[in-house]
């Protein structure tokens, strides 16, 4: 695959950089990749695993000459982190993010692009609950969408690039305006990560279920909650601070048809259970006969198994 940028900048070395730097190492997608991150000892793995090209001691060492600066970092310091490579970036530069929120990202890091700096946020919609250098690995983003938001008045030019970098480390891409963006990932991934939070806390509050049997017979289900529910606290307290508006807006709802099914149960009212669970249904199926059942495995290669 050909070179796409000369000199890429990943700043915070943790799952998103890494599998960035893994997939375009593969796919010689850049010449030189530096990396920055806050911790020595996050510095010390990655010269260890040789995750970057060059491992640079401070911000300024990393984003200097770069043409693509990616933002890795928990989306509550994207703003301060921006503040700080203001000075070095140089004209004609990209600066981009992966933050899983991006109105309030807009907002932090916006103030702090120089005039002559392209500035195109991003979201991939692929993780892990793992996180930190060694976390990451050159598949992440195959056959996963990232949604590019580009503010207005953006070079179509430099947008073109950005799509062209995330297409060749095998995402799909889309773009998106951020308000939309927020509450599309309000309901599809922030209030599914609160109420896998919830459940985890409720089922280790239970004095009557010791914690031994809800590891030993804990079903499909309450494991992919406790797989979620072990994502990084960091980055997931950032997330619901900075989308307040849109998962308060979901949680409102969730609590709202969590309490009507909750008076069914208690009324014994099965028809409205039933029509509650076939509406729902309806939606997976969905999902798999657009062949996006990420799970299934042809998806990409147009999912016809699953219909
Ligand atoms: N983990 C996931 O599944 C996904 C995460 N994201 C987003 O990607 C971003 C990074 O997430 P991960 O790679 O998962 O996190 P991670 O926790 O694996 O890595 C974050 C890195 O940023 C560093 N960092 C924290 N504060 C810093 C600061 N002030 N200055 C410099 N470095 C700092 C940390 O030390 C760490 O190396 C977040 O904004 C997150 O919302 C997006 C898609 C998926
Ligand atoms: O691990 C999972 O199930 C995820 O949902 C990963 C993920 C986490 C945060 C994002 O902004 C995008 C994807």
């Amino acid at each position: 695959m050909p070179q796409v940028y000369e000199r890429v900048a990943l700043i915070g070395l943790g799952l998103i950089a890494s599998s960035m730097f893994w997939a375009m190492k593969r796919g010689g997608l850049a010449g030189e990749v530096t990396g920055f991150a806050r911790s020595a000892e996050t510095r010390e793995t990655a010269r260890e695993i040789g995750l970057c090209d060059r491992v640079c001691d401070t911000l300024g060492d990393a984003v200097a000459d770069a043409d693509l600066v990616v933002l890795c970092v928990p989306v509550g310091v994207m703003g301060a982190v921006a503040a700080e490579i203001e000075p070095f970036l140089k004209t004609g530069a990209t600066v981009t993010d992966v933050g899983s929120v991006k109105a309030d990202v807009i907002a932090q890091v916006g103030p702090h692009i120089p005039e002559g700096v392209h500035f195109i946020p991003g979201h991939p919609l692929a993780g892990t609950e793992h996180s930190g250098p060694r976390s990451g690995f050159a598949e992440l983003f195959e056959n996963r969408w990232t949604l590019l938001v580009p503010v207005a008045g953006t070079e179509p030019a430099a947008t073109a690039k950005l799509r062209s970098l995330w297409e060749s480390m095998g995402a799909l891409v889309d773009e998106m305006d951020a308000e939309h963006h927020d509450l599309v990932l309000a309901v599809t991934s922030h209030a599914p990560h609160l109420i896998a939070y919830t459940m985890v806390g409720v089922a280790d509050d239970l004095q009557r279920v010791t914690d031994e049997e809800v590891i030993q017979y804990s079903a499909t289900g309450f494991r992919d909650f406790t797989r979620i529910a072990a994502s990084d606290p960091t980055m997931w307290r950032d997330v619901f601070l900075s989308n307040k508006d849109a998962t308060l807006e979901i949680l409102g709802r969730f609590t709202e048809e969590l309490f009507a099914l909750q008076r069914a149960i208690r009324q014994g009212d099965g028809d409205h259970l039933h029509a509650y669970f076939t509406r729902t249904r309806a939606i997976r199926r969905g999902i798999i006969e657009a062949g996006q059942d990420i799970d299934a495995p042809d998806f990409g290669r147009g999912g016809e198994r699953n219909k």
